[in-house]
């Protein structure tokens, strides 16, 4: 199966914690991995090993190799606009521009210098089409984006994190902040993307992993703890630690 991310004895330090620990993992290209286990076992600053997203906070130490598609971001010289242009991300918290929505789907490609304004409206009308967006929003391209539900401020973000064609999306529990009709319409929408991304979910809900995810690693005090097909990891957990936290006995 083709591999997106390889993840070769990954360890994080924060200052002097250690937080991700020995980390070997290959993630699926073309699916939806989940990442889940108690707060503060390192979910999050896995996902951003991914972008290098860690390389913007202050004391942070990673150490080991992280490559994707077979090559290595893990070292200084790598590219990071680069990287972050293929490696999208998406947070919890929607975090729309304070502009109209067109100018937020598009921001990525008008600062990359593209002004053709058909080239613009297009890749507008598909990006939000494929945020399932477009039928909602159209009307009002050129309202500010801050006036939109948090559901579609969601669906907002996907699709300027979409517009800039990566290969991967990173997503940070985007459905922590809304409430359950948002959160099927943005569970439908990481099904149907599965098709043309890597989609990378760091959720706390143990259903939103087994429903949606192929692939689910389950993190503990910063060990991967078990990494396997979804359907495996909740029926069939080979550890013991998996099968305590997934059926509630800690965490
Ligand atoms: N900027 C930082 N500086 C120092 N320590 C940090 C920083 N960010 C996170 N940590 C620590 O790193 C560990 C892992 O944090 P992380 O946010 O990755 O956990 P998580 O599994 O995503 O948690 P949650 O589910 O609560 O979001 C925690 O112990 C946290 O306190």
């Amino acid at each position: 199966m083709p591999i997106a991310f390889e993840l070769n004895n990954l360890n994080l330090h924060y200052g002097s914690s250690h937080v991700l620990k020995n980390i070997n993992m290959k993630i699926p290209k073309h699916h939806v991995t989940a990442l889940i286990g108690p707060s503060g076992c390192g979910k999050s600053a896995l996902l951003r090993c991914l972008n290098r997203m860690n390389d913007l906070m202050e004391r942070v130490k990673t150490r080991g190799s992280v490559k994707l598609e077979g090559e290595e971001i893990n070292q200084s010289s790598h590219d990071i606009i680069r990287l972050r242009r293929r490696v999208g991300m998406v947070f919890q918290k929607s975090n729309p521009f304070p502009m109209s929505v067109f100018d937020n789907v598009i921001y990525g490609l008008k600062i990359a210098g593209i002004k053709d304004r058909k080239v613009l409206r297009d890749t507008c009308e598909r990006c939000l089409r494929a945020a399932a967006l477009w039928d909602e929003v159209k009307d009002r391209l050129h309202e500010s984006a801050l006036e939109l539900s948090g559901g579609q401020m969601q669906r907002l973000c996907i699709a300027r994190a979409i517009a800039i064609n990566p290969d991967v999306l990173l997503l940070d529990e985007p459905c922590s902040a809304l409430d359950p009709i948002a959160t099927g319409r943005i569970e439908r929408l990481i099904h149907d993307l599965r098709d043309h991304y890597t989609l990378i979910l760091v959720t706390h809900n143990m259903q939103q992993a087994a429903r949606l995810a192929d692939y689910t690693a389950f993190l503990l005090n910063g060990e991967l703890v078990e990494f396997n097909e979804t359907s495996t990891l909740f029926t069939v957990p080979l550890e013991r630690r998996t099968e305590d936290y997934i059926t509630g006995r800690f965490g």
